[in-house]
């Protein structure tokens, strides 16, 4: 804007101008064009044309500037007429009054002596505009200048506040390293309190595991003595075992009602009329898995081994649990009578080393609306016969078992065969008794000594009364079969109880085929009563407990073992 300002012409003295251009044009008024004048420069009175100054004190022209340089000759017209030391008159201001026209003094090396040149106007105009050029660029230089001024201010200000910031974050490094220190310390006193820790703990558990051992052992010798005790009182052993409840059942039926007083007792919350606590050798609450079940009898199995008859019944209504407790499922549901094959290969095996051979036959049979059939023989009829309190069971086929493996076959063929209807009560109720039997011989040659001993394991039917599971025609007949064989046991063993001089074991084949191990025998006998924990059936499991509470009660004279004369 100045500098078209300049281009038009209109050029006015400093004073006039605004401040900003009188200030934007002083550099190269006061420095380059005074000091390098050759000629003098004109005065306005060899001219007759005013120089006027400005505030500066410099002398500026009026209309045409002379050159400022001293290669540039200055035109004739400019030359001094009339004194060789021309005195400039100019304008000066001062802070106490109005402008005044004072003399200049004379400028040094520009007026004295130097010679006067006459430009052409041409040149002048040339001259000019260099002037007007280089004042532009001084101008802009000024501005660079102070635009870097700026900068280097606001980069020093940012030096200043990186400084700070760099001293703040050393602070903050010395505190987080002195953090870091301190946590340092804590972890490792934290290491050591979990070293010692760990030590007692460590302790602890070896003293607890020789406590739990020690236990373990006394446990073990308490069961024995207490199997001994029943061995000589002759009476039959009763457990009891309370299944959980079926996701079914849980949907309407509300807590069970049955209690646990102590590990081996059993109790029914009926509020006003409370049934009083039932003790047996073994309670199995819900929460016991069938190889914690089995764990719990396994010695008693080993007696077969050592060579006594030994018989394990499975009892209760229909649903209860029973063939669950016997037969079970796969793997860990495997009940106790797949898994007696396995304890007792290797408890065979074991014995073995001792000098002793074992030879093992299994026949599976069932007694359905009271006739005995074969399991493992295309389900042939078995003919019973009672000799001397012995009872003979024809036409059963006996398979010799020499690896455990084929259990499993053995058993997948009596599952075929066992006649199962669905009914009301249990959709998948077996509606017969099955009995698995183990011909057990064993013989020590060092010895001499040989026995010959029965495992009986039996999966009873359920009873269950003909209103609630509304059977009719051929599952009516069944119920009524199973119902009568099971109250003929139960009349067998009050009779025995009652140590009654006749005991009705011929009035059905069940009772027959279970003689030897309620009482007529040397059977070491466990029934495994089986309870629903519905209280829908709080009435059916009470009877079931009252029953094995007289069972318990029951007589059956000690075992003695089975040795071959
Ligand atoms: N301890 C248990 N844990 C889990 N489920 C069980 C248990 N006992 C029984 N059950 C389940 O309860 C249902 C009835 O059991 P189970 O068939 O063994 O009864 P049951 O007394 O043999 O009946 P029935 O006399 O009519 O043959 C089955 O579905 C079985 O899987």
């Amino acid at each position: 804007m100045n500098y078209a300002r300049r281009r038009s012409g209109a050029y006015r003295p400093l004073a006039a101008q605004s401040p900003k251009a009188t200030a934007l044009r002083r550099p190269p008024v006061r420095a380059t064009p005074l000091s390098r004048v050759a000629a003098p420069l004109p005065s306005s009175a060899t001219t007759g044309r005013h120089s006027t100054l400005g505030h500066t004190g410099c002398p500026t022209l009026l209309k045409a500037p002379v050159a400022s340089t001293s290669r540039v000759a200055a035109p004739s017209s400019l030359r001094p007429t009339r004194q060789s030391t021309p005195t400039i008159l100019a304008q000066r201001s001062t802070p106490h009054g109005p402008t005044r026209n004072v003399a200049a003094p004379p400028v040094a090396g520009r007026v004295r002596g130097a010679p006067t040149a006459t430009r052409p106007p041409s040149e002048l105009s040339q001259l000019k505009d260099k002037l007007l050029l280089l004042e532009q660029e001084l101008i802009s230089k000024t501005d660079q200048l102070k635009s870097k001024d700026d900068q280097i201010k606001m980069k020093s200000e940012l030096v200043e506040m990186l400084k700070d910031s760099l001293e703040s974050t050393k602070i903050k490094l010395e505190t987080v390293s002195m953090e870091r220190d301190t946590l340092k310390d804590l972890v490792t006193t934290l290491k050591d309190q979990l070293e010692q820790q760990k030590a007692t703990i460590e302790k602890e558990a070896a003293r607890s595991k020789d406590l739990i051992e020690q236990l373990d052992e006394k446990e073990a010798a308490m069961r024995k003595l207490h199997n001994d005790v029943v061995d000589l009182r002759g009476q039959i052993r009763v457990a009891v075992r309370v299944r959980p409840m079926l996701k079914t059942e849980e949907e309407v039926s509300s807590a069970s009602i049955i209690e646990y007083p102590s590990t081996n007792a059993i109790s029914f919350n009926q509020g006003a009329k409370p049934s009083g606590t039932f003790t047996f050798e073994k309670v199995f609450t819900p929460v016991f898995s069938q190889q914690s079940v089995f764990a719990n009898i396994e010695d008693f199995i080993l007696s077969a081994l050592h060579g006594y008859n030994v018989g394990l019944i499975a009892f209760g209504q229909t649903g209860s649990g029973k063939t669950h407790t016997m037969r079970g499922g796969e793997a860990d549901d495997e009940g106790i009578i797949p898994r007696t094959a396995s304890y007792l290969f290797n408890e065979s095996k074991k014995l073995e080393a001792t000098g002793w051979k074992f030879e093992f036959s299994l026949s599976f049979m069932e007694i359905y609306n009271n006739e005995a059939f074969d399991l493992l023989n295309n389900h042939s009829i078995v003919k019973l016969r009672l000799i001397n309190h012995t009872v003979s069971l024809d036409g059963l086929t006996e398979h010799p078992l020499t690896k455990q493996s084929d259990m499993a076959g053995l058993l997948n063929v009596a599952d075929r065969n066992r006649k199962t209807a669905a009914t009301k009560c249990n959709e998948y109720s077996s509606r017969s008794h099955a009995i698995y039997m183990w011909k057990i011989k064993a013989q020590q040659r060092s010895t001499g000594i040989s026995t010959s001993s029965v495992l009986k394991l039996v999966d009873l039917a359920g009873s269950e009364r003909a209103k609630e599971s509304g059977v009719v025609g051929q599952q009516f007949k069944e119920m009524t079969n199973i119902n009568q064989s099971l109250s003929v046991l139960q009349k067998c063993i009050n009779m025995q109880k009652a140590k009654s001089t006749h005991v009705p074991y011929r009035d059905t084949k069940l009772t027959q085929v279970l003689m030897d191990c309620l009482g007529r025998g040397n059977s070491k006998t466990m029934v495994v009563v089986n309870i629903n924990p519905c209280n829908e059936q709080a009435v059916e499991s009470k009877r079931s407990i009252e029953f094995a509470a007289k069972m318990r009660e029951t007589h059956i004279g000690s075992a003695v073992q089975q040795r071959d004369l």
